[in-house]
């Protein structure tokens, strides 16, 4: 619902005019209807109209964003919020567009027509714009940090507001290396106070923040953690016939609630909301293995109601503002308290009764602590820091561990892993050791019990016992996004770089370990047999690869698209709008963006776009199709991956470009336009296979020792296995 003009907008006079207590109440009641400030709001709004910096750490759900969206309605000009995720940018920037505040966010979500519409308004003499949602890869452009001076110099720029400011620490639990370049706002940007708020931050993450932002005598707030609505317990899978089951019966007893269950994999994801859903509760999955779109959708429908249970991994989340979420369960241990005490934070922000339930397991623990182990933090540093780092996790892993198995209560357990130190009488029972303390401490003693026997037969499972498992990317818990610094990239979910890693190294490790060179020379040769082998054979069943998609799948898919077009009259009747050719240009696109990911990609995908188009509002059909220029949409025929020669370095530009991979087809490279590739393509002599690159070298040095195998016949053979495959 749209609200009328702000009613304190034109009051405003010059900046330094204070604004009263009365007056940010009455903001307060127009814009959000609260009826009054809760904790430290008022405090931290009126440091930063004031002027001054503050830090702000309230525990979540406590109204952090508050802090900055009424400031940003008592005075003129802009409230810039740097916000780690864009699902949490459009989430805030929708709820206060709907109650009509000028607010707006910038990513590569975005198409450049609204982008540069937004840039427009900032360059114009009065931007309507009031709140500014940006990432902090955008702040680290150049281009960017250009306009927003600008902005500066003409006086225009109110505040800066990091949200989720302990992503800026090494020390958190969520660490962003982008979120380090904000350092630099206030030497761009002086006098423009900061605002940061974090609701996980231990002390030392709070030192961090405040120096690493160069605060200037900041107003420290600080909350207490408690979460009084919601009831801790811990379940022991062990103990547990079918803790899928469990869950099910869990979330049944509790009603049709709205819920969030973490799982540490997305595999565990898909199946537990298959499980769920089987047993008809309303349920769907959530994880950086969906494309945006379907993310998008999942979490739309979430919000809105239409699914009530979401099963996701971490990836799920971080601010998002889903009052009633009455149950949140980890389905897996997290890696920390702060981990544990933000997801579990999501349940009961509207201050109702809710419940946080872990489902603990010994084996969730040991793979657990593997990753942890063997994840390294960043590929330069050093040995004695990758080692601080390992242990750093290791300590925070074995505090989640400590809640897990202890008998303590569960709520001080978290308050004193922030430092904050209260009675157990504090908890009146609302957590499972205080509530049944016999019950837990009998738990606990048969979980010893089936620990030691299983110890002593060995009956425990082996989670990662080669380098093979880890090959099927996603297969592993996903962290949150560590872009490549260079890159600037904004996309708002990570691939699960850290612990994938870990895994490639441990496997790579063990490998080293093992084998000595000889041993290594030969499983490569035996690999690149194999390879071509394969490869030969590839070919002909390539056709009844089932993860294929076909032309015909096409031809249906853009048929699908053009009947969602035609159904929609917006776009029959808009002249700007050729549905055939967008149609077209729509399957192609999502062709070109999954097609190589595989068939239930590719599906999921234009699943989204059909959808996308019988809820896209005019304007962003416009800006899409009316804009998309068919004439230059090529078709990429139905064709796997260019797989040329592995040994011939490929262009960065014929992996762009499409293959044909039937026989007689061109090679990109050679076929190419260019005389360069022409001619020196015909003039290059053939590349040794690895193969033959080891047996030259043997044959230099002694003849008599090539193996049958190793000969140069066998060479020759390789040589025309390979042309012949190609
Ligand atoms: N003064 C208030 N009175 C009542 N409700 C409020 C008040 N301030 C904020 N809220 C509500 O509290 C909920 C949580 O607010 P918000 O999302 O800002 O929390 P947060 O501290 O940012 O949490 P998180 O750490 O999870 O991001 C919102 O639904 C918001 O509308
Ligand atoms: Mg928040």
């Amino acid at each position: 619902m749209k609200k009328s003009p702000l009613p304190l907008q034109s009051n405003c006079g010059p900046q330094k005019q204070v604004i009263g207590k009365e007056a940010l109440v009455k903001l307060l009641r127009w814009h959000f209807g609260h009826s009054n400030f809760r904790g430290k709001q008022l405090d931290a709004i009126e440091a930063v109209l004031s002027g001054r910096d503050c830090f702000c750490l309230m525990p979540t759900g406590g109204g952090k964003s508050m802090c900055y969206q009424i400031p940003a309605l008592a005075k003129p000009g802009i409230v810039l919020v740097v916000s780690p995720l864009i699902a949490l940018m459009e989430n805030q920037v929708s709820a206060l567009k709907e109650k009509g505040i000028p607010a707006e966010f910038l990513s590569s979500t975005q198409t450049v027509q609204v982008k540069n519409k937004i840039y427009e308004d900032l360059e114009s003499g009065k931007p309507a714009v009031r709140l500014l949602y940006v990432t902090p890869e955008l702040i680290a452009t150049s281009g960017f940090m250009s306009k927003l001076t600008k902005i500066h110099a003409r006086g225009l720029l109110n505040l800066i507001a990091i949200d989720e400011a302990h992503c800026i620490s090494t020390w958190g639990h969520d660490f962003r290396p982008s979120y380090r370049k904000l350092s630099s706002l206030r030497s761009h940007l002086s006098n423009i106070p900061v605002l940061a708020l974090t609701a996980t931050a231990v002390p030392k993450v709070q030192k961090d923040v405040i120096e690493s932002l160069n605060l200037q005598s900041p107003l420290v707030l600080k909350s207490s953690f408690n979460r009084p609505n919601i009831y801790y317990e811990v379940r022991y899978k062990d103990l547990l016939d079918d803790p899928f089951d469990d869950v099910c019966k869990l979330l049944k007893s509790c009603g049709n609630v709205c819920a969030i269950i973490y799982c540490l994999e997305r595999t565990m994801c898909d199946d537990l909301a298959t499980h769920l859903t089987s047993s008809s509760i309303s349920c769907a999955a959530y994880h950086a293995g969906l494309n945006s779109k379907m993310r998008s959708s999942v979490l739309d429908d979430w919000i809105s109601s239409k699914t009530q249970v979401v099963v996701a991994t971490v990836a799920f989340g971080m601010g998002i503002d889903r009052k009633d979420v009455r149950v949140v369960c980890h389905f897996n241990i997290p890696k920390s308290m702060e981990g544990f005490y933000q997801e579990s934070g999501r349940a009961g922000r509207d201050q109702l009764p809710s419940r946080s339930v872990l489902y603990y397991g010994m084996d969730d623990r040991r793979k657990m602590e593997f990753i942890l182990r063997n994840t390294k933090r960043n590929k330069d540093d050093s040995s004695s820091l990758q080692d601080k780092s390992s242990k750093k996790s290791l300590d925070d892993f074995n505090q989640m561990v400590e809640y897990c198995e202890g008998s303590g209560c569960r709520r001080k357990m978290i308050l004193e892993s922030f430092g904050e130190m209260v009675p157990a009488s504090l908890c009146e029972k609302s957590c499972d050791v205080c509530k049944h303390p016999n019950l837990v401490t009998s738990y606990l003693e048969q979980l010893k019990t089936a620990t030691a026997f299983r110890q002593r037969t060995g009956s425990s499972r082996i989670y990662m016992t080669s380098g093979s498992s880890f090959n099927a990317e996603g297969q592993m818990s996903e962290f949150w996004n560590r872009d490549d610094e260079a890159s600037g990239s904004e996309e708002d979910i990570s691939e699960s770089d850290d612990a994938l890693d870990a895994a490639k190294n441990v496997a790579s490790s063990k490998i080293s370990a093992k084998l000595k060179l000889q041993d290594k020379i030969d499983m490569l040769q035996r690999a690149e047999e194999n390879y071509y082998q394969n490869k030969s054979r590839d070919k002909q069943v390539n056709k009844h690869d089932k993860n294929a998609i076909a032309e015909t799948l096409r031809e249906a898919g853009k048929q699908r698209l053009l009947n969602a077009i035609k159904q929609n009259q917006q776009l029959v009747s808009d002249s700007r709008i050729d549905v055939d050719k967008s149609a077209v240009s729509l399957e192609n696109e999502c062709y070109k963006k999954y097609g190589k990911s595989g068939k239930s990609f590719y599906l999921s995908q234009m699943a989204s776009t059909a959808r996308w188009l019988s809820t896209a509002g005019p304007t962003e059909l416009v800006n899409k199709l009316g804009s998309s220029t068919p004439e230059n949409v090529t078709f990429t025929p139905n064709c796997s991956p260019a797989l040329s020669n592995p040994l011939v370095p490929v262009s960065p530009k014929a992996n762009d470009e499409k293959v044909h991979d039937n026989a007689g087809s061109e090679d990109p490279i050679r076929s190419s336009a260019s005389p360069l590739h022409g001619s020196a393509s015909a003039e290059l002599p053939p590349i040794l296979s690895f193969s033959q690159f080891i047996n030259s070298g043997k044959a230099k040095g002694n003849s008599a020792s090539v193996s049958k195998r190793d000969s140069p016949d066998t060479g020759k053979k390789n040589l025309e296995k390979r042309m012949r495959s190609q």
